[in-house]
């Protein structure tokens, strides 16, 4: 671990590492249902609970529970006795009234609990950076954590704890906690939260079922160099992201791809000159919010102006992701003549089509038309340009848009219409296999009840078949 005035703690290789390599795997030291969540879920295992007609409930505290194998078996990362009988002080429940917002207290008094129950655990909590001052200062987060705090107080008649702490428990939570999204939880993990930030990060890191963190690094990396993850959105552009990590966490990333306009040559948030229509305009100093935009040919916009157009198409992206692929193609029709075509709006529909072209409904592979397999040919190529600059090496993205890539190639190479030489044939099934080689590497690390899991299995079983290839032709 090393310091620096602007980085804080942080970790560094203390040798060198290699892509894949794993760095760390730890316990949690808490985990929680992710707040605001707005579903009733079991205390215990965290499934999902859609049917309140026939509630299964803690015999303690009358809490739900998913089903009877998860009443009163009190588990270390789930309902604990202790828990239960804070729960246990309060009339309400969620279900009846639909009162789920009571979830949003159980993760701040699962960490609140630990000073009573693992001086150990809540010792390494008090280590994480809270940011209380910086926290003070942002009414919306302070009222809403007042608020979950007066809930908690209220129905769990909570005395043990002043506000002063819980708020600090919050920020602990804010600013160094992990989330699952499938299995709809968060949680706080001892050394995994000293990594600092880099919007390339150099590492990957997974949740398992059991909730043991796993980060691995996803490119080589020097010893002494810093070991980093992202805390944003790597697939959005700057002005988005600096947002985000300066509200959420309390820093300017100054980062080599926050500090260049084009990001890596990505050019993933540029927008089309409307005056020259050839070049693009890109901030002139991209760390600092308020910059001019300028093009080329020397038209200048304020950011203010760029801010308000990216609102309104961001707003347009919400809408057209849940429509039809046509409807999506329609979109990047539309805006391609305003946008660089990797800009980071453009690449969400773009990643979305990418995987829709083969899954959706009268889209399926072998429905695919030789243009639309070329299609999405062209969509997974485009995207892994952009994502060998700004997801590098064996990260998650990279394996997902290698697996489907590896589809379309396969039909089209293999297609009895097309009179494919031999040598031809033979080069793009060794791409192939390069594809499936290392989008198996990639995803064989994930849950295999993750989405991204089960990709990693498909692209094992494919792999697995292209061995037979080898009998025909030949080594690859
Ligand atoms: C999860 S903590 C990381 C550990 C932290 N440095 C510490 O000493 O506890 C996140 C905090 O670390 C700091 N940090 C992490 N990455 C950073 C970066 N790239 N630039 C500036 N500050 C960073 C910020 O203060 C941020 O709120």
């Amino acid at each position: 671990m090393k310091t620096s005035p602007i980085l804080g703690r942080y970790l560094v290789a203390k040798e060198d590492i290699k892509a894949g390599d794993i760095i760390l795997t730890v316990p949690p030291l808490v985990i929680g249902p992710i707040q605001v969540q707005g579903k009733p879920l079991c205390l215990s295992c965290y499934k999902e609970i859609n049917d309140f007609n026939l509630p299964v409930r803690c015999e303690g505290c009358g809490w739900p529970l998913c089903s009877k194998m998860c009443q009163n078996s009190y588990q270390e990362y789930g309902h604990t006795e202790i828990e239960c009988s804070f729960l246990r002080r309060s009339e309400n429940k969620p279900g009846y009234n639909f009162n789920y917002h009571l979830y949003d207290f159980i993760l701040p008094l699962r960490v609140a609990l630990l000073k009573y129950t693992s001086t150990q655990k809540w010792t390494e909590v008090q280590k994480m950076q809270s940011h209380s001052k910086l926290r003070k200062k942002n009414k919306t987060f302070w009222n809403n954590d007042q608020i979950m705090i007066d809930c908690m107080k209220k129905e769990c008649s909570v005395t043990e704890f002043t506000d002063q702490e819980l708020h600090t428990i919050c920020g602990y939570l804010q600013v160094n906690s992990f989330a699952v999204e499938h299995l709809g939880v968060s949680g706080l993990f001892p050394t995994a939260f000293l990594f600092a930030h880099d919007c390339v990060p150099n590492t990957t890191h997974i949740i398992d079922s059991k909730f043991n963190m796993t980060v691995r690094a996803t490119v080589p990396i020097s010893k002494g160099e810093a070991v980093t993850l992202s805390y944003a959105n790597t697939l959005q552009g700057t002005m988005v992201r600096r947002a985000f990590l300066k509200e959420t966490k309390f820093f300017n990333c100054i980062c080599k791809r926050c500090s260049d306009a084009t990001e890596l040559g990505t050019f993933i948030s540029a927008v089309k000159c409307q005056i020259c229509k050839n070049g693009y305009l890109l901030p002139i100093d991209p760390l600092n919010k308020n910059s001019i935009w300028q093009c080329s040919c020397g038209d200048e916009k304020t950011e203010e102006i760029i801010s308000l157009y990216i609102k309104k198409v961001s707003d347009e992206v919400e809408k057209v992701k849940n429509k039809s692929i046509t409807e999506m193609e329609a979109f990047l029709k539309m805006f391609s003549s305003k946008f660089h075509p990797n800009h980071y709006l453009l690449i969400t529909i773009k990643c979305l089509l990418s995987q829709l072209y083969g899954k959706s409904n009268r889209y399926l592979l072998h429905e695919l038309s030789e243009e639309l397999l070329l299609r999405k040919i062209e969509l997974c190529k485009d995207l892994l340009q952009i994502f060998d600059k700004i997801e590098p090496g064996l990260s998650r993205i990279r394996g997902i848009t290698m697996y489907e890539l590896h589809a379309p190639l396969m039909i089209i190479a293999t297609s009895i219409d097309k009179k494919n030489s031999e040598k031809y044939l033979k080069s793009q099934l060794k791409y192939i296999k390069f594809l499936l080689t290392e989008a198996n590497l990639i995803l064989s690390f994930e849950d295999s009840t993750s989405k991204e899991g089960q990709i990693g299995c498909a692209a094992k079983a494919a792999l697995e078949e292209s061995k037979q290839w080898e009998q025909l032709f030949g080594k690859l």
